[in-house]
C-alpha cells in the first residue's frame, strides 16, 4: 500500500545554524541533531559552542563548530568552506539576530549598522554562499528566522522591524530565483519566546499581560513549538513549500481587534 507520511528525519543531512548556542538557535540545533543531522554550529562564544558540541556528541551527533561574529560574514564563510570541504550543505538556518530597542528619533548610525549587518546583511550573503553549494546537488533548504515584527508594527524598534521585513521579502525573491535549482527558501516569524533576547521584557508582568491579551492562544510560545516548524521546513515534508513565512505566533498576526 502506498505511503503518504513524509519523513521528518535529517539522517545524512548537514545543517548549518547561525547563533546556534542560545535560545531559538540552540533549540533548532538540538532538534536537528535529534532528527539525525550533522550540524555545523556558528556562534561568538567558544565556551557555549564547546558545551553544546560535547552535549550533542554524547548523543552521537557529528558536530563542527565555528566561532565568529556574523557581521564578519566573509570570515565565517571561509571557515564554513574549510570544514564542509566537498560535503553538501543541505540546510542553512539564518537565526543570529539582535535588537536595540529605541524610538526612531533616537536611533544612531552605529545602532543602525549593527542591527542591519547582523540581522539582514549576513543572512543575505550566507544564503548566497549556501545556494552555490546547494545548486551542485540541486537540493537545499534555506530557513530565515524573521519575526512578527517584520509583518505587523510592534513597539520594539523600527530598525529591527525593517530587517525582519527584509528577510520576509528576501525569502520570497530568493525562492523565485533559486526554485529551479531545487533550493527552497522559507522563513519563520516567531512571536514572543523565552530567550535571552526577550528575558528582560518577559520579566515585566504588565508586558507579558499585554502579549497574552494580543495572542489568541493566550500564552507565550515554547521553544519546542518553534523547533517543530524549523524541523518541518528542513525535511522533505515541506518539499513543495517555498517562499513562505510561517508565523509561529499563537495567532497574534491574525488578531485584528
Ligand atoms: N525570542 C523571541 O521572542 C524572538 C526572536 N526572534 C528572532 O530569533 C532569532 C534568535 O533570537 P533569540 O534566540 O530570541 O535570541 P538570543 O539572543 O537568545 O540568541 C541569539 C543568538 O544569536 C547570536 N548572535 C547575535 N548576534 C550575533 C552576531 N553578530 N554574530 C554571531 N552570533 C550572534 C547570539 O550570540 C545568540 O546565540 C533572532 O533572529 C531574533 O530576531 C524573532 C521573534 C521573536
Ligand atoms: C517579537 C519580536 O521579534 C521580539 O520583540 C523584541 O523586542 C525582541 O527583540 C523580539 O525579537
Amino acid at each position: 500500500m502506498e505511503t503518504y507520511l513524509p519523513s521528518f528525519h535529517l539522517e545524512g543531512k548537514t545543517a548549518v545554524i547561525t547563533g546556534a548556542t542560545k535560545g531559538i538557535g540552540r533549540a533548532i540545533s538540538i532538534s536537528y541533531a535529534e532528527a539525525g543531522a550533522n550540524v555545523i554550529l556558528i556562534s561568538r562564544t567558544k565556551s557555549d559552542l564547546d558545551q553544546l558540541k560535547t552535549d550533542l556528541e554524547m548523543r552521537g551527533t557529528n558536530v563542527q563548530t565555528i566561532i565568529g561574529d556574523v557581521q564578519q560574514y566573509k570570515e565565517i564563510i571561509k571557515r564554513v568552506d574549510d570544514v564542509i570541504g566537498d560535503r553538501s550543505i543541505d540546510v542553512w538556518v539564518n537565526n543570529a539576530g539582535m535588537n536595540i530597542r529605541s524610538e526612531a528619533e533616537k536611533v544612531t548610525e552605529e545602532e543602525w549598522d549593527q542591527i542591519i549587518n547582523t540581522n539582514m546583511k549576513s543572512a543575505f550573503f550566507f544564503s548566497q554562499y549556501a545556494a552555490k553549494k546547494m545548486k551542485e546537488q540541486e537540493y537545499g533548504k534555506i530557513i530565515n528566522i524573521s519575526s512578527v515584527a517584520g509583518h505587523v508594527a510592534l513597539r520594539t524598534g523600527v530598525v529591527y522591524a525593517m530587517t525582519k521585513a527584509a528577510l520576509i521579502q528576501m525569502t520570497k525573491t530568493l525562492s523565485l530565483e533559486w526554485g529551479k535549482y531545487g533550493i527552497r527558501v522559507n522563513a519563520i516569524g516567531p512571536w514572543y519566546f523565552p530567550t535571552s533576547l526577550t528575558e528582560k521584557l518577559l520579566q515585566n508582568e504588565q508586558y507579558v499581560q499585554d502579549i497574552v491579551d494580543r495572542t489568541p492562544l493566550k500564552r507565550i510560545g515554547e521553544l519546542k513549538e518553534l523547533a517543530g516548524t524549523a524541523v518541518f521546513l528542513a525535511t522533505e515534508a515541506s518539499d513543495y513549500i517555498t517562499g513562505q513565512t510561517i508565523f509561529v505566533d499563537g495567532g497574534m498576526t491574525i488578531y485584528g481587534f
